[in-house]
């Protein structure tokens, strides 16, 4: 069971409003398509927003934290989220990849603590019919605060918790996390060693860039890879390229 994230930054446009990286895109739905050709089984793909759904949420002011009770600015973002979706879908139906979509605002939510529930019998019940599901960071209601974001990166950790990932992988606009010197850090095994190199994204996001991604990462039991896009085949293959979460 393999649990890949596409990042909104590699496959948008990020400082752009809404504005898809279709060559990118495209070399992602190559890698894809020739891993599951040679015989990869058992994928989901989450992806992230980028200029989708960043913008909208902070427009509004909605986060991870900061809810809103108005249903117009929630689907504003959501919107923009399946958007991109459609994108990804359309690329992967384009070659043969057998991608289905997956909303999590009417899927999952998230309690008065916070706490996240997600079903994930219908990811389970594709996987075993042969379908790749394509899920994606979106709003969720969420009990006492109206509905909040929920990022790629938290799916990730959800998903791979529940399917028992054997592999999880972020393919990201960055070849791994970079050192002070912007070298790949190779290996990561706590926060507050690395915690003065990692940053918030360049770019507008409402979930925390990179230093919400190592912090999520780093919660989890699998180890996780985050690389860049030309990694993404050989991460596919089997190797752990960029920098490993553990
Ligand atoms: N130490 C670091 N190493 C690498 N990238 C970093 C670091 N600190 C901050 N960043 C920023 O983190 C960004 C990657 O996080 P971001 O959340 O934008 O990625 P993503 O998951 O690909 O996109 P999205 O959140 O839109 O899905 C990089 O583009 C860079 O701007
Ligand atoms: C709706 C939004 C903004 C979800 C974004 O998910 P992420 O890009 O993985 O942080």
């Amino acid at each position: 069971m393999i649990v890949l994230k596409l990042g909104g930054s590699v496959i948008t446009e990020k400082d752009r409003p809404e504005t898809l990286d279709g060559a990118a895109l495209e070399r992602a739905a190559d890698a894809i398509a020739a891993a599951l050709d040679a015989g990869l089984e058992n994928l989901v793909i989450v992806h992230g927003g980028g200029s989708f759904g960043h913008h909208n949420a902070s427009e509004h002011g909605i986060s991870t934290t900061a809810g809103t009770r108005d249903a117009s600015a929630a689907l504003d973002v959501h919107g923009a989220m399946k958007t991109l979706n459609q994108f990804v879908l359309s690329r992967l139906l384009d070659r043969d990849v057998d991608a289905v979509p997956v909303h999590p605002f009417s899927a999952a939510h998230r309690d008065g603590a916070g706490q996240l529930s997600l079903p994930t019998g219908q990811i389970e019940t594709m996987l075993g019919e042969g379908f790749v599901p394509v899920i994606h960071g979106d709003m969720i209601a969420h009990a006492g605060a109206g509905a909040t974001v929920i990022s790629g990166d938290e799916l990730v950790a959800a998903l791979a918790r529940a399917l028992e990932a054997d592999r999880v992988g972020l393919c990201s606009t960055v070849p791994g996390v970079l050192d002070d010197d912007n070298a790949v850090i190779d290996r990561i095994g706590d926060f507050e060693t690395v915690a003065d190199v990692l940053g918030a994204s360049d770019a507008t996001d409402v979930t925390g860039g990179m230093a919400g991604k190592v912090q999520t990462l780093l919660e989890l039991e699998a180890e996780a890879s985050i690389f860049g896009l030309e990694a993404l085949a050989s991460f596919l293959e089997g190797e752990n390229p960029g920098t490993t979460i553990d």
